[in-house]
């Protein structure tokens, strides 16, 4: 029998589609084992002010479908500091509480590195659309904003190809080009830009265009992850280098909102449930992750030990290969 009696649950961070499905894993899973469950709101904002609600069955109900998080989200400034994180903590004990959710990206996983000093059990699971945590194959939100990423390209690509111009769409991703590559391959981009392979080569990316331009194409996409280099720069050469104009999108935060896909709902659920039986078994301070499609789940500062700045090669030599 687990001493587990009661838990918090929070997201924090940029939210991401199909974190509602893992609260409301969270939420059921608990409750079916005579767990009480406490919503806290706002991230680590809400556990040091303890702005907290306690969830039941009709408070997560019909969620798996909506955006965003019912939680509500936060980057704290006040959490880095040892002094607010020891008031979360004494807030969690007051209210008896034995264990913490948190559902996140590795900014949130840091955190509760951090606050396993205070003597706190967090379990943590990947919610980002970045696909930034390297322990984990997935992260939730990552499809949804892919496939957003990609409709909203799809879109932007019939008026290039109306008005023969070249695109050049700015996408999220922190310091992964996950959602680029996948939302410019699925779209054909005539150019990928990520900051794992980005070598600085505008040349050939005008070499590309110019060369289609004389073989009769008439518009181009280039796809570009934020942070790598500047979408109006970039524009602005393609224009000067080649005479073709050139407009810039900067897709933002469409990215991160809208209903989840089935992969986030499902994967949204299964992380939840997975992190409630974690904490039956009477483990603590675990991450929640994917490993060739299995759940499995690391101590949190294995976790964050792990690093990964790579991106598939094969599936970005190909995406240029297919970029015809
Ligand atoms: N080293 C740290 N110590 C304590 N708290 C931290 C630390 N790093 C991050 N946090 C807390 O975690 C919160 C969430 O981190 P961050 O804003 O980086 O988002 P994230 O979880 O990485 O998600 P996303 O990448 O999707 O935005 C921070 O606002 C901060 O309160
Ligand atoms: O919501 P904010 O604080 O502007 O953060 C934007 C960042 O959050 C993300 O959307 C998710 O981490 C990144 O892709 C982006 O760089």
């Amino acid at each position: 029998m687990s001493d587990i009696r009661k838990i918090a649950v929070l997201t924090s961070g940029g939210d991401a589609p199909g974190m509602n499905s893992a609260v409301r894993a969270v939420v059921v899973s608990a409750i079916n084992s005579g767990i009480e469950i406490v919503g806290v709101m706002r991230g680590y904002e809400g556990l040091i002010d303890w702005e907290t609600q306690p969830l039941g069955l009709a408070d997560v109900r019909n969620i798996n479908n909506q955006g965003g998080t019912i939680l509500f989200t936060s980057r704290s400034e006040r959490f880095l500091q040892k002094k607010y994180r020891e008031q979360a903590a004494k807030n969690l004990r007051d209210h008896d509480v034995d264990a913490l959710v948190a559902i996140g990206g590795d900014g949130t996983l840091r955190g509760a590195i951090a606050f396993q000093n205070e003597g706190i059990n967090t379990i943590c699971i990947p919610g980002t659309i970045d696909r930034d945590v390297a322990c984990s194959e997935y992260t939730l939100g990552f499809d949804t904003a892919a496939n957003t990423a990609m409709e909203a390209i799809d879109r932007i690509r019939d008026s290039s190809v109306s008005h023969g111009r070249c695109s050049v769409v700015e996408v999220m991703g922190r310091k992964r080009g996950y959602i680029a590559l996948w939302a410019g391959m699925a779209t054909s981009a005539d150019a990928i830009i990520i900051p794992e392979k980005w070598d600085g080569d505008y040349d050939s990316i005008i070499d590309t265009i110019k060369a289609k331009h004389a073989d009769g194409r008439n518009s181009y996409l280039v796809v570009v992850a934020e942070g790598v280099t500047d979408a109006p720069e970039l524009a602005q050469m393609i224009l000067d280098k080649t005479g073709i104009e050139s407009r810039v999108s900067v897709l933002g935060y469409i990215q991160r909102g809208g209903q989840p896909t089935a992969k986030d709902r499902m994967y949204g659920s299964l992380m939840g449930a997975y992190a409630v039986d974690v904490l039956k078994k009477d483990k603590a301070n675990r991450m929640i992750a994917i490993k060739n499609d299995i759940l499995i789940d690391y101590d949190i500062k294995e976790a964050i030990d792990i690093q990964n700045n790579q991106i598939d090669s094969f599936q970005y030599e190909l995406s240029k290969l297919l970029a015809e």
